[in-house]
């Protein structure tokens, strides 16, 4: 029986889990890296009430008073004032700078009028208007940020504006990329009968690359189950996760499930999806190891739609940030031939419509690497269920981020 791909991702997801050890950076390099603790707010935030413009803090109730006299000057990073704002007297200030005790608001310049050092409005005022008050944003001891939270240039300057100069993260995963087959040979290596340039590898290291992951080109392996095996013990020892292509399927020469079962377990194979059947994984003592089926198409699926999820749960992220993102677009096609196994097909989504638009891209063989470099997407067809035009589809987009 074919495993559905909600079930096999579900089961991928709960059984991988983050074994990283745990490690101290400094924020300025902690960028794409997961948040090993929860970390909290230290300060207050605004640290102390500050005004949200340049213009004049007013003492006392402005309904009650026409005209202010202009006693005091406030720039940014003067230190708090100890003098209270009486009714009728302003602070010339600037923005971010602190409001002094006794201010009801703000005016911002350009909705006033000075004559001798006094001050009136051009303009109504509210209470408390242009004033930015201390902890109206963040209250210290709250969690700023969850552990399992994937750093972004957002998340690292809210760290940076807490003061925070080094976050615990886990460690990047090392992982170790082979590609499988006696047909493979390098690019720039000459080609001779029977022979094919490796392509997935090639795929797969660049896309990694885009990771904070210590990424290993591990080769070709051979169609041989002894080298297999040697290469295998091998890559377990000193890589955190494995990742090869080809070599899962059925032929005798297909000798990867073979080597591992030997090796450690094998967990799973063979999925109802349509390219990428033969995905399999499994472990060599505690490490992970995914078997991509060879052809090209097949690997770059599954490779999305398995592993990168589970590569961020074992990077330590939350589970629910793991799940591949989707939007829903309107096919501009029509797909009458159904199929039992759910497929993926490479598809062009234009944005500018609304909703997203989506176009059927030519030549969706498996082995037909050609067409996703004009993809943008995967097209997610249920089983057995035909597309129209108009119809409103799940699609994955294919940004090659991790
Ligand atoms: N009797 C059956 N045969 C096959 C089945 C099946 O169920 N029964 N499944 C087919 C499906 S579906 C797929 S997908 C492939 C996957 O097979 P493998 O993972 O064992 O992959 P290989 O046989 O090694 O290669 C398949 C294909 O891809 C080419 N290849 C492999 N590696 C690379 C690479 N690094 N760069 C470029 N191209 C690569 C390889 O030359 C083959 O043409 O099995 C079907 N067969
Ligand atoms: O399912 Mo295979 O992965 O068609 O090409």
């Amino acid at each position: 029986m074919l495993k559905n791909y909600d079930e096999a991702l579900e089961e991928l997801l709960q059984r991988t889990s983050i074994k990283q050890p745990i490690e101290d950076y400094p924020l300025l390099k902690a960028n794409h890296l997961v948040l090993a603790e929860n970390i909290y707010v230290q300060y207050d935030t605004p640290f102390f009430s500050n005004s949200a413009m340049d213009g004049y803090a007013l003492g006392g109730d402005p309904c009650q008073c026409s005209e202010w006299q202009i006693t005091n000057r406030i720039a940014a990073g003067d230190p708090l004032s100890n003098a209270t704002l009486q009714t009728g007297e302003a602070a010339r200030i600037f923005t971010g700078a602190p409001i002094p005790p006794g201010t009801s608001a703000v005016i911002q310049q350009e909705n006033t009028k000075i004559e001798n050092n006094t001050l009136t409005l051009t303009s109504q005022i509210k209470k408390g208007q242009n004033i930015r008050y201390q902890g109206e944003e963040l209250k210290k001891g709250d969690i700023l940020l969850t552990q399992g939270h994937r750093l972004t240039p957002a998340s690292v300057a809210l760290l940076a504006s807490q003061g925070y100069q080094n976050v615990k993260i886990y460690k990047p995963l090392t992982i170790w990329v082979y590609s499988t087959g006696n047909e493979l040979i390098n690019p720039g290596q000459p080609l001779s009968s029977g022979k094919i340039f490796d392509a997935n590898r090639y795929l797969l290291i660049t896309w990694l690359q885009k990771t904070r992951h210590h990424v290993i080109d591990a080769g070709i392996l051979p169609d041989n189950r002894d080298k297999t095996e040697i290469a295998l013990k091998k890559a377990a020892k000193e890589a955190d996760i494995i990742i090869s292509s080809g070599g899962v399927s059925v032929g005798e020469e297909d000798h990867v499930h073979a080597a591992l079962q030997q090796l450690g377990q094998l967990i799973f194979w063979k999925l109802a999806i349509k390219p990428g059947k033969p995905f399999a994984w499994g472990q060599i003592n505690s490490k992970i190891f995914f078997m991509l089926p060879g052809n090209p198409v097949s690997t770059l699926v599954t490779f999305q739609q398995l592993v990168i999820p589970a590569l961020r749960h074992l990077a330590g992220e939350t589970l629910q940030n793991c799940l591949p993102k989707t939007i829903l677009a309107q096919a501009q096609f029509e797909k009458r031939k159904t199929q039992a196994r759910r497929e993926f097909l490479r598809v062009r989504v234009d944005y500018s419509q609304s909703p997203a638009h989506v176009s059927l891209l030519n030549n969706q063989g498996s082995a037909m690497l050609a067409t996703f470099s004009q993809a943008n997407g995967l097209a997610e067809i249920p089983e057995n269920t035909p597309v129209h035009k108009g119809d409103f589809i799940k699609i994955y987009p294919l940004d090659y981020s991790l």
